[in-house]
């Protein structure tokens, strides 16, 4: 490896990215960007929060659980000050909500730069569930993003990154449904990264896609897999090959964030390896 790779690691912390450019020092590119996060008070979403925070940003922190949100809050406002988060409760699937937590974080933090679309629920028995938190509300809340970010209407332009999966790349097999809303999350972030250029929205838009991560998600899975339950096993093979840290995960946002020559990719974060998709040329 490079020596001033290794520095730069050494530095701020972070993991070297194969074949990847090496990441801008930190508190440059995100300092004061004010961010939202969306099922920000546990898993992935807190890991996101705090990578942004010491990282220089600002975050607003929109979750349904409320008990854990007030108490993240209380952590996080010892480590940065209160005036660097904000929570607000908000549902993904309430267009009122969401409208209500943009028009909350730009009084109190400032215009938006950065959406995290990363609320997300894996239920194979409540699959219409499914779709409405996992696609359907990254739809919702991506529109009324562009309703603040937009450089055609006034906004500063800005990142979005839509938190989709190895199982928006790859079938997951004993999940049908969270499968097809996680491809759905990849082919809408890449439409919206090629109208976004061909428009002039001045926003990037690219999908992060985990493989296993440790968090609750997995968590009572055989309840939730429903009639495909049965077929746990074979997704436990996967499983058992390694579950990735939060901050990994986070890792891979602040590589989307931070590398402003990325639009419209999937970043694959697997134990083993970070690498972007290939995606088949349309000729
Ligand atoms: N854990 C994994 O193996 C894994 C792998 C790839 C992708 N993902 C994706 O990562 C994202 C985060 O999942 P996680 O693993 O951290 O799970 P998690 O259950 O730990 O966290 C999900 C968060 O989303 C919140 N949430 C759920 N419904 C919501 C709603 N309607 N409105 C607002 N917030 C809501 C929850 O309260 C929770 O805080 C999801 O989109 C998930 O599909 C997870
Ligand atoms: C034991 C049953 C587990 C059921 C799945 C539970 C949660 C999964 C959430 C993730 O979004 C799934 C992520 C990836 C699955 C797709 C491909 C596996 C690739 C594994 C790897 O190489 O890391």
């Amino acid at each position: 490896m490079d020596s001033h790779v290794t520095a730069a690691i050494q530095s701020t912390g972070r993991v070297a990215f194969k074949g990847l450019r090496p990441p801008p020092p930190p508190h440059m590119a995100l300092q004061d960007q004010v961010a939202v996060v969306t099922g920000a008070v546990q898993g992935i979403g807190r890991a996101m929060a705090e990578i942004l925070l010491r990282n220089g940003a600002k975050v607003a922190l929109l979750d349904v659980n409320e008990a854990a949100g007030k108490s993240l809050k209380e952590v996080l406002d010892k480590q940065h000050g209160p005036e660097r988060t904000l929570f607000l409760s908000c549902d993904v699937e309430s267009e009122e909500q969401i409208r209500a937590a943009f028009q909350r974080t730009a009084g109190a933090l400032g215009a938006v730069d950065i959406v995290c679309n990363n609320a997300g629920v894996l239920n194979e028995a409540e699959w219409e569930k499914t779709i409405s938190v996992n696609l359907v509300a990254v739809v919702r809340v991506t529109y009324i993003a562009l309703e603040h970010m937009n450089k055609m209407s006034g906004g500063r332009g800005g990142v979005i990154i839509n938190t989709a999966s190895m199982a928006g790349l790859f079938p997951l097999l004993s999940c049908p449904v969270y499968t097809a809303t996680k491809y759905g999350v990849v082919g809408f972030t890449r439409a919206m990264a090629a109208n976004s250029t061909a428009l002039g929205f001045g926003i990037r838009f690219n999908a992060l896609c985990p493989g296993f991560v440790q968090t609750d998600i997995l968590d009572n899975i055989y309840e939730r897999l429903g009639q495909f339950s049965q077929l746990s096993a074979e997704t436990q093979v996967f499983v058992d090959k390694g579950v990735l840290k939060t901050s990994e995960v986070a890792e891979g946002l602040l590589e989307l964030l931070t590398n402003d020559t990325k639009n419209g990719e999937a970043l694959q974060v697997m134990c083993s390896s970070q690498k972007y998709m290939k995606f088949p040329v349309f000729t």
